[in-house]
């Protein structure tokens, strides 16, 4: 379970985020959709302890990140990159960040296998493609087999072979029971992957419920998009 609740936060005389509150629920996919600069990425690491709101609490499981004893065990997160070093093995990079959180080795091969990375699990970090190295990036995240998953625009550049993996992998992962929070701009991305969509624009909630009730009306969650935000449809994202 994830609760933002009334959560705000400048940048010197800029506000970022402006009194956001929303939930993301176990057992779902929640897509955090909005432009570039509306400030996903600014919740999200706040969500994660990387950055401090000025007012409002943001929670996994009931708690602020820095208060979770083991981290890794709550939530897996993917943000930028796989987080591995260029020249280690993709199964040097998990055995070395299970060894340092005090998680079982065998988690190692059984993550790779969840990403689908045990045949390139012996190749350097720095040969893996953009894909591999998102699959990579998630086999870290799920090695404390946590009950919450963040992920920052997981399908950004992504080909649709991967992108079709990557929808799989969300829906399997919240099938098992999983809270699943992905942000992304790429409105009809959302449409095919989310159970439940939250729209932000200029630091604000401009919307949130289930992917039928954002979508409401209208043909698309884009169409919905537009409306609820008065974008012009051809103003730059
Ligand atoms: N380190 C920073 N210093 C100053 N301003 C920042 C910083 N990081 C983000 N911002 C500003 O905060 C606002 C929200 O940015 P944020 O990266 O959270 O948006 P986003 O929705 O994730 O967008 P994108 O899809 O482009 O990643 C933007 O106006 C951005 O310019």
């Amino acid at each position: 379970m994830i609760t933002i609740d009334r959560v705000s936060k400048a940048r010197g005389r800029t506000q970022i985020l402006s009194d956001i509150t929303f939930e993301a629920r176990p057992g779902r996919v929640t897509g955090f959709l909005g432009p570039n600069g509306a400030g996903k990425t600014s919740t999200l690491r706040i969500l994660l302890g990387l950055d401090r709101a000025q007012s409002g609490t943001a929670l996994v499981c009931g708690r602020p990140y820095r208060q979770l004893k083991r981290p890794l065990t709550t939530v897996g997160a993917l943000l930028d990159g796989s987080g591995a070093h260029r020249a280690r093995t993709a199964r040097a990079h998990l055995r070395w960040m299970a060894t340092s959180n005090g998680l079982p080795g065998s988690r190692v091969e059984e993550v790779l296998a969840a990403v689908g990375l045990t045949g390139e699990a012996g190749k350097r970090a720095g040969r893996f493609s953009l894909g591999m190295s998102r699959r990579l990036g998630l086999a870290a995240a799920l090695l404390g087999d946590p009950e919450v998953l963040i992920l920052d625009e997981p399908v950004n550049g992504l080909d649709p072979a991967g992108i079709r993996w990557m929808r799989e992998f969300l829906r399997s992962s919240a099938e098992q029971g999983r809270t699943v929070l992905l942000s992304s701009h790429l409105m009809g991305e959302l449409g095919e992957t989310a159970d439940d969509v939250i729209v932000i624009d200029k630091g604000r909630i401009v919307t949130q419920g289930s992917l039928a009730d954002v979508t409401g009306g209208h043909r698309t969650l884009e169409d919905a998009f537009f409306a609820l935000t008065a974008t012009e449809a051809g103003a730059p994202w």
